[in-house]
């Protein structure tokens, strides 16, 4: 009974034209029609716009996850856990069967000894192989590191330097949201101008800026580069699960998300998924719940976050630009 009543007078802006996915949809239609071709470093060739912007609210538990293709919500999660324990190796999210970073190391794998293996057969051996996985599962200092490890230096007398203490960007953001709320300088940035010759790949979701209105926490964050069909519905679960997170630690609610992003593309060989995407029309409202308020924000973990009201239309899968 209650449920049929909920059903039917759930209001035309949250399941109609007004739902928030359209956002993320039209955003897809406009680069597909408008955007400009061109190369780029991966060699597929995208089109691309500079500049878009998407805000979602996530009051009441809402969350910006996709309902017109299944998104894996879970491991987006894992990858932000990961990155909070400052883990900048593959190894512990291959051991939790995480794929999305593989392809790096083993390219790099391929490119600095000449042998052929396959994906699988070294993701095996990551996992199989601790020593295999410390020389070759790397991804150079990324995200985790620069986000609670960033590296400092201290001048001495001679006019050498030494190593100082790495700072911990996330840990002084809760403080500040908790001692200092107006501040207009909570963000933690990823791009290490100096450290960026030995990434991977530099950071794309690269600042998160918070900002407090009343008891509410927004975010917003700026992507320099994204990938709108693969990377796009990961990088909005997992700015608004930090949000979530963050919004806990520092007893605020959750207020909005705010994402902007610079080199806004589409990859040419997603045509496939594109056309599937737009042929279908965002339906219900997946809703993150938090089951346990951990210590501090190192201190979640997978079985801390339950999604509800989740039934998305299939997956479609499409293969990722390295
Ligand atoms: N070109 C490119 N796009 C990206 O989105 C991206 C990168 N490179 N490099 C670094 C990370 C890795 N990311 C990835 C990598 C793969 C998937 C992917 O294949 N997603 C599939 C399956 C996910 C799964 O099996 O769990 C999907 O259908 O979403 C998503 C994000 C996001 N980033
Ligand atoms: O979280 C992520 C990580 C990566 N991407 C995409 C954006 C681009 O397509 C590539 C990165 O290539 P660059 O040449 O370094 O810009 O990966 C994403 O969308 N989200």
């Amino acid at each position: 009974m209650a449920t049929l009543e909920t059903a039917q007078t759930i209001p035309s802006e949250i399941t109609g034209p007004g739902h928030a996915e359209w956002q993320y949809l039209d955003l897809m239609r406009q680069i597909w029609e408008t955007g400009s071709e061109r190369e780029d470093r991966t060699g597929i060739g995208t089109r691309s716009i500079a500049g878009a912007m998407l805000r979602y609210d996530l009051a009441d538990g809402a969350m910006p996850l996709l309902t017109t293709k299944r998104v894996y919500w879970k491991t987006a999660t894992r990858e932000m856990l990961w990155f909070l324990t400052g883990e900048t190796n593959i190894r512990p999210l291959v051991l939790q069967g995480v794929k999305i970073w593989n392809e790096w190391p083993h390219a790099r794998y391929v490119k600095e000894t000449g042998e052929t293996i396959d994906l699988d057969a070294f993701v095996q051996r990551i996992a199989d192989d601790e020593e295999f996985a410390k020389r070759w599962g790397d991804l150079g200092p990324v995200y985790g590191k620069q986000w609670v490890d960033w590296p400092t230096y201290r001048y001495r007398k001679d006019g050498l330097y030494e190593k100082g203490e790495g700072i911990n960007q996330v840990a002084q953001v809760v403080e500040s949201l908790r001692d200092n709320p107006g501040s207009r300088r909570h963000i933690i940035e990823g791009w290490n101008v100096a450290e960026l010759d030995r990434m991977a790949l530099p950071p794309c979701h690269k600042t998160y800026q918070f900002h407090v209105a009343g008891n509410r926490l927004n975010c917003m964050l700026y992507q320099r580069s994204c990938d709108v069909a693969l990377g796009l519905p990961f990088n909005l679960w997992s700015a608004a699960l930090l949000t979530r997170m963050m919004a806990q630690q520092t007893d605020l609610e959750p207020g909005e998300l705010v994402w902007m992003g610079g080199d806004v593309h589409l990859y040419l060989n997603h045509e496939h998924l594109i056309t599937e995407q737009l042929g279908r029309e965002p339906s219900g409202n997946p809703r993150l719940e938090i089951t346990r308020k951990p210590q501090t924000i190192f201190d979640y973990r997978i079985e801390d976050f339950v999604v509800h009201d989740y039934a998305p239309q299939p997956p479609i899968k499409a293969p990722v630009a390295v």
